[in-house]
């Protein structure tokens, strides 16, 4: 054939005559027609199919939106629920998942696919079968059996939706914490007596009674074997911020600590300082929460505060001479390497200031859904510095708000890092002069005066780098460029963030503040006239972005911060504005609570008794067992 190929038409005739000639046209022309249809076949065949698939996949997709949802599509396995004794099995997954999923739970089927209710689990279903192929397998069954810590319970547990199944199979089930109620003080009898009113009587031992409900002890199981529990084996007992926050977490016990004091509840406020302290031993920080996936970052730092609260009301020296080599420890994480940041003003004077930063650049191990669906559309290395963001957020107890994004319509435009803090740096304030009282009270002139003289320095670094006089606020300050811990940034005014947040006026609550520093007045009529103050109290920003910590939502430290400092300044106006304020917010809590009997963690401060909302979880609320 190839032969032939080569050889001329008149040679060809020559060689094998006209016919094969004949032939062997037919069989070129037809050859490159043949290939030619069959691309052409392929291409229409692709084409069709590629239709037709578009097609039926909106079909499907149609006919998958037009269908009720129902709950076999939302099924989790869970393994080791923890067993009540004197309940059965059923009844104890029924109990735990009404107690910890109250809001989704449908119901579950326990057993091999829920056919049978024996009280085995599946470890026990197969080996029965083996048995009978293998005596072996029996004898190291009955080995299993005898050991309790191996048996497991299993059951299908139904949700109502597709989010309250993926949150269950995404969490720690094992809470690791069992009840504990605290010694109850003697503030009912005190209230009873001091309280006038009724109806506030009633509502103040409402609250009181919520210390039973928010009280946990760490249960055995996790002291024992604390590896297989991402809850932390604190030695104390401890109070939760109630719903889904099942741990302790660091500021909000600042203000569990001044409620418990209230309570008279002495002891109780010194063992939450003590979970505290237990976490400085291991970590040489406070974290975030008492959960393994917290030890990457902390939060606003409140515990000298704690103890010196503590002390002042109970006078307790020893208890103070054994907290202060802790604070020591936390003065140093805070004030050293990447939560350090070094600013020069324009006549070369340096200043140090804290910001936050956490340890971490991947999604939150307890959101990391929600974490990774922000950062899709980001790629490397983007992703992991918004990570480091969205973690440093969370160590700012401000998770999330306009005030750390760069447009506050989106989330990856946090930049946390970025930021020298007005209220980290208040709070600093204090623990450096709480920690030079209580270096006093010891005796230890010398690290007395060394921590005078460096709360000193963040006082003037504060006025200098914060202070706007023009709109008469603390402003927050954003740093440009590289932000490494080595870093000395050149101060320029225009780089306060000129947005009014409520944190702009937390450094009221700093005393000296009131005395040495810009003008009370001033601050009164900037808060006055800022926009903040509202029917229900004051706002967290001016924006609503649907984050929580920004408008229209009213949180509790925010406004006990501003009140209690403007009523410490002294001034007859600051001190009736701060009237003003509180009955404002007392006011809203207690219709909320008396419509619901429940008390919220923020409110609408638009209306009266409305809780606040928005944010990446449901409002927690803590609900009274007296109404
Ligand atoms: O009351 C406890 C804390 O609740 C909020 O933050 C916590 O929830 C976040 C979402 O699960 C988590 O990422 C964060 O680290 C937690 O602290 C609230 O914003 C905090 O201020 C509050 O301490």
């Amino acid at each position: 054939m190839w032969e032939a190929l080569r050889m001329s038409k008149n040679d060809l005739i020559q060689h094998a005559g006209l016919d094969s000639v004949i032939f062997f046209r037919i069989y070129i022309l037809g050859f490159w027609f043949h290939l030619s249809i069959e691309y052409l076949f392929t291409i229409w065949t692709c084409y069709v199919v590629y239709k037709e698939y578009g097609h039926i996949a909106f079909m499907r997709l149609h006919f998958i939106a037009s269908q009720d949802r129902h709950a076999a599509q939302f099924n989790v396995v869970v393994r080791n629920i923890p067993h009540v004794s004197g309940h059965s099995i059923s009844e104890s997954v029924d109990q735990f998942f009404q107690r910890n999923h109250p809001e989704h739970y449908l119901g579950h089927q326990k057993g091999f696919l829920g056919l049978c209710d024996v009280r085995t689990d599946a470890i026990d279903y197969y080996s029965e079968s083996i048995y009978k192929i293998d005596k072996y397998l029996v004898a190291e069954h009955q080995r299993i059996l005898k050991y309790l810590k191996s048996i497991m319970t299993v059951a299908f547990v139904s949700f109502d939706s597709r989010l309250a199944a993926a949150i269950c199979a995404q969490t720690q089930q094992i809470t690791g914490e069992s009840r504990w109620s605290g010694k109850g003080g003697s503030f009912p009898q005190a209230c009873d007596r001091d309280v006038k009113n009724e109806k506030v009587r009633g509502w103040a031992l409402g609250v009181h009674s919520l210390w039973k409900n928010l009280s946990r002890r760490v249960s055995d199981g996790v002291i024992e074997d604390p590896d297989l529990h991402t809850l932390l084996p604190l030695p104390e007992p401890m109070v939760v911020p109630g719903s889904r926050f099942r741990e302790v977490y660091y500021w909000d016990s600042y203000w569990v600590i001044r409620g418990l004091l209230v309570s008279k509840m002495y002891d109780s406020a010194k063992a939450l300082v003590r979970n505290l302290i237990s976490l400085i031993k291991v970590y040489g920080y406070v974290l975030n929460g008492s959960r393994a996936y917290y030890s990457n970052r902390s939060e606003p730092p409140l515990l000298t505060s704690m103890v010196l609260e503590i002390y002042t009301r109970t006078g307790d020296l020893a208890f103070a001479n054994e907290s202060l080599p802790f604070l020591l420890v936390e003065h140093s994480f805070w004030n050293s390497g990447i939560h350090k940041v070094t600013i020069q003003d324009v006549q070369g004077q340096m200043y140090s200031l804290s910001r936050y930063y956490a340890m971490w650049n991947k999604p939150r191990p307890e959101s990391a859904i929600i974490d990774e669906e922000t950062a899709s559309k980001l790629q490397l290395p983007q992703k992991e510095i918004f990570y480091r963001e969205v973690a440093s957020t969370a160590e700012s107890g401000w998770d999330f708000s306009s005030r750390w994004m760069r447009n506050s319509s989106d989330m990856t435009t946090l930049s946390t890092t970025s930021i020298i803090p007005v209220d980290l740096n208040v709070y600093m304030y204090k623990m450096e002069l709480g920690i030079a009282f209580f270096a006093k009270l010891t005796g230890d002139n010398s690290t007395s005066e060394k921590f005078l003289t460096a709360s000193k320095a963040r006082l003037t670094a504060m006025t200098s780098i914060f202070w706007n006089e023009e709109m008469g606020q603390w402003l927050d300050y954003w740093l440009i460029g590289e932000c490494g811990s080595e870093d000395v940034h050149q101060f320029d005014l225009r780089n306060q963030n000129q947005n009014v947040f409520a944190s702009n006026f937390i450094p009221l609550w700093i005393q000296e503040n009131n005395t040495d520093g810009p003008a009370v007045d001033k601050v009164l009529k900037s808060l006055q006239t800022s926009g903040l103050i509202h029917p229900a109290g004051i706002a967290t920003s001016l924006v609503n972005t649907g984050q929580q910590w920004d408008f229209p939502n009213g949180w509790p430290p925010l406004q006990h911060m501003i009140v209690e400092g403007l009523v410490r300044s002294g001034s007859p106006e600051a001190r009736s504005l701060a009237e003003d304020i509180a009955i404002r917010w007392l006011k809203t809590n207690y219709a909320a609570f008396k419509k619901s009997g429940t008390m919220q963690e923020k409110y609408d401060v638009e209306s009266c008794g409305e809780a606040g909302g928005g944010g990446e979880y449901k409002t927690q609320v803590k609900t009274t067992t007296l109404n």
